[in-house]
């Protein structure tokens, strides 16, 4: 439904995205997550067709957005980062303004109206002027005002930035609803956004995508991610040495020593592998008795703050640090260096 190609934009002499690639399937509600000044609005204001990239291709249902803007603003929805808002109308007569903008039919205007009011759950606001609503509901009415000529496509730039908690929550659910019908892309800096609405993730950084997937599979592929902690006693240096050769597992430390001479092993293993019998086998072959034995599985917020570090060494004894997932950019749920 969405296809974009080697999106780049400088301005001036600053560039705010480089070679930006990705596609977002019909029906999909896609975050694309950075931080501050990563790229994200320079991004949603291109797809939008507000904002003329310097080079690249963007396409929405199939129409290229710079040389078929109409089509393609026919059939998204926006909502900026500060929604467009006529303060002095009524949420009602602001939603007919906008959808006689955007070329609904006289006809069909009562309806698609009444249709946007209803999803945004705004009926007892619609008769109440737009300046006397609090920033949530002014939020439903950039969300309705965005959905109004009823487009497939819905663009929406940090959606819950300057919410309450109540009405963060209330807003979510509202994407939520609009994803049967629609695809959704949806920026964002907070990560429970992402992972409370989105089913794939596209993470940008220094305006390039470092990384792309289902929240799991990012998680599952992060290099110092998955893995187990096991609670032993006796030599630790052996137990270490001979767990780092089973090819599963890509790393292996001692996190802790306990009062009595135990000690936690760390190990992290390799993407989709599971070496927990393998270890266990070591353990037991040494004669070293197993206290504990845990699964440790890293959150969306280690994939990130990993990515997006910005001074980190590299993990030269593992041979998976940074450069081994930042550069290239990394494909669909590829985290990991190649697998
Ligand atoms: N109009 C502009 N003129 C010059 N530089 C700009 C302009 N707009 C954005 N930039 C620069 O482009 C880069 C990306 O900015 P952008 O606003 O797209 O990031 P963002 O991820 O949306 O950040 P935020 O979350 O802070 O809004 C930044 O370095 C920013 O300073």
């Amino acid at each position: 439904m969405i296809e974009v190609e080697h999106l780049s934009k400088t301005y001036g002499s600053t560039s705010g995205i480089q070679d930006v690639t990705f596609s977002v399937e019909a029906g999909e509600i896609l975050g694309f997550l950075g931080p501050n000044g990563a790229g994200k609005t320079t991004t949603m204001r291109i797809l939008a067709g507000y904002l003329p990239a310097s080079s690249g291709t963007v396409r929405i249902a199939g129409y290229d957005v710079h040389e078929q803007s109409l089509a393609v603003r026919q059939r998204i929805g926006y909502l900026p980062e500060t929604p467009p808002l006529y303060l002095d109308m009524t949420v009602e007569g602001f939603l007919y303004f906008v959808a006689r903008l955007k070329g609904v039919a006289a006809g069909d205007r009562h309806r698609r109206v009444k249709a946007a009011i209803e999803r945004c759950n705004l009926q007892e606001k619609r008769r109440v002027l737009i300046r006397k609503l609090s920033k949530g509901f002014r939020q439903r009415v950039g969300i309705a005002q965005a959905i109004v000529h009823d487009p497939p496509v819905i663009i929406l730039d940090e959606p819950t930035v300057g919410l309450d908690p109540r009405q963060i929550i209330d807003v979510r659910n509202l994407i939520k609803s609009l994803a049967d019908s629609h695809t959704i892309v949806l920026s964002t800096h907070i990560l429970p956004e992402v992972s409370m609405t989105c089913n794939r993730v596209a993470i940008i950084n220094r305006g390039q995508i470092i990384a792309t997937g289902t929240p799991d599979s990012l998680e599952a592929n992060l290099a110092g991610g998955a893995g187990y902690e096991i609670e032993t006693e006796g030599d630790s240096a052996a137990a270490q040495q001979l767990i780092k050769m089973l090819p599963s597992v890509r790393s292996v430390e001692s996190i802790s020593t306990t009062e009595t001479n135990r000690y936690v092993l760390r190990v992290v293993s390799q993407p989709t592998t599971e070496p927990g019998p393998d270890i266990v086998a070591v353990l037991v072959g040494m004669g070293l008795k197993i206290y504990e034995m845990r699964r440790t599985r890293a959150s969306l917020e280690d994939v990130f703050l990993e990515l997006t570090m910005e001074e980190k060494p590299l993990e030269s004894e593992s041979g998976v640090g940074r450069g081994g997932f930042l550069n290239p950019p990394v494909q669909e749920s590829g985290v990991g260096s190649g697998e």
